[in-house]
């Protein structure tokens, strides 16, 4: 296997190298008769593309889908068969990667590369760029909208930290996209998110990088989705944002922060509401028990680690193995946290919706039309 296929049922295989022709993805398992949410990716790919602002790398894609398959042409309703997207590269300066070819950029991919392939796409980072989530955003958002349009299915990531700048709590219950929006930074605290912006700022004028958390909750998932051993939704969440670039950390519910609790404090009583429904009076279990939802909210987080390229001088080596000293050129993200944030919401989705046709299969119910 190759790594570039995720998912059982709704299957994306992305492809693409940052400086090469283009980028995209091919969604398999996509359910006929959808209405394909063009405008929905499109805002989706204008939150994830560089050229943000002082905040991300100033290179200027514009990230527009192009569909080639996979629908309709009269209405632009999925078809069921494969449905491939993708964007061009139009602002790649590969000269700033000439001097990449024989060396290695202490903390990113390049060593790791060589040693398994034996030869990498130097410019631009080949598909270890940032550049390769073109494909999942998009897949993603195709994804968010099968879930909107058959559960009411909502999907919010945030910047949760920069730093040692940390956003205490939001409202998850009510929090919008427009609030995260507010702020470049992507924290839906105005004065937290002024915090965070000077963190950033300060870091890309020495030259250096700063990591962070994305925190993420997904609202209206219906009780029963997941799988009980290896395909449990919290490892296959904990995986899909383990593949994102940069990514150091995944927690679900309370987390890590769980330890520090005894039983009677974390467990999540049940009641049932005022529609018979059951549900929990507390949700430190992050709305997955046993892998399986629960019908609360699920909620997770995701750490980013300072990202490699810093604008001053590194100790490396070359393919040689002599030592070296290393100068970056080009443009990159001083902090990636705020493209971060629908990178996040493409990973959730792609997860939630191959559950949701894994849940339809996995019961005789399910399979009545
Ligand atoms: C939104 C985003 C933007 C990124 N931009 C850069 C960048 O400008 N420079 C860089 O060195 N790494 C950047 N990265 C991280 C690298 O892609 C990543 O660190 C590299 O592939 C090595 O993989 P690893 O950190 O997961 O081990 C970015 C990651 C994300 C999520």
């Amino acid at each position: 296997m190759s790594g570039n296929t995720f998912g059982h049922v709704f299957r994306v295989t992305t492809f693409g190298e940052s400086h090469g022709g283009g980028l995209g993805v091919v969604v398999d398992g996509c359910p006929a008769g959808h209405p394909f949410p063009h405008a929905r990716i499109a805002e989706q790919m204008a939150r994830r593309r560089p050229g943000q602002g002082k905040l991300t790398s100033a290179r200027q894609e514009a990230d527009a889908v192009q569909v080639y398959s996979g629908l309709e042409p009269e209405t632009g309703l999925t078809l069921g068969t494969p449905i491939m997207m993708m964007v061009g590269n139009s602002d790649a300066r590969s000269h700033h990667y000439d001097d990449l070819a024989a060396l290695y950029r202490p903390s990113h991919a390049d060593y790791t590369y060589d040693a398994r392939y034996g030869l990498r796409a130097v410019a631009g980072g080949g598909r270890a760029s940032a550049r390769e989530t073109v494909g999942r955003v998009a897949a993603g958002t195709l994804a968010e909208d099968l879930l909107a349009a058959l559960h009411g299915i909502e999907i919010v990531a945030w910047v949760a930290a920069v730093g040692d700048v940390v956003l205490p709590a939001v409202d998850e219950a009510t929090l919008t996209r427009a609030q995260v929006d507010a702020s470049a930074v992507r924290c839906p605290e105005g004065h937290v998110a002024e915090d965070m912006t000077a963190v950033i700022e300060a870091a890309r004028k020495q030259g250096d990088t700063v990591g962070g958390v994305v925190r993420c909750v997904v609202r209206g998932v219906p009780a029963g989705w997941g799988a009980p051993v290896f395909d449990k939704l919290t490892a296959d969440l904990a995986k899909a944002m383990m593949s994102l670039p940069a990514s150091r950390g995944f927690e679900v519910g309370d987390g890590f922060a769980s330890t520090r609790l005894r039983g009677s404090q974390h467990n999540d009583p049940f009641v049932k509401d005022e529609r018979g429904q059951v549900r929990t009076v507390t949700n430190h279990s992050g709305g997955i028990q046993g892998g399986i939802s629960n019908g609360e909210a699920i909620r997770l987080a995701v750490a980013f680690k300072p990202v490699a390229t810093i604008f001053q001088p590194q100790q490396t080596v070359n393919r040689a193995g002599e030592a070296v000293t290393f100068q970056a050129r080009g443009r990159h993200d001083p902090c990636v946290l705020p493209r971060a944030v629908p990178m996040v919401e493409a990973m959730a989705a792609l997860v939630l919706c191959d559950h949701m046709l894994r849940a339809r299969l996995a019961t005789m119910d399910g399979l009545r039309r």
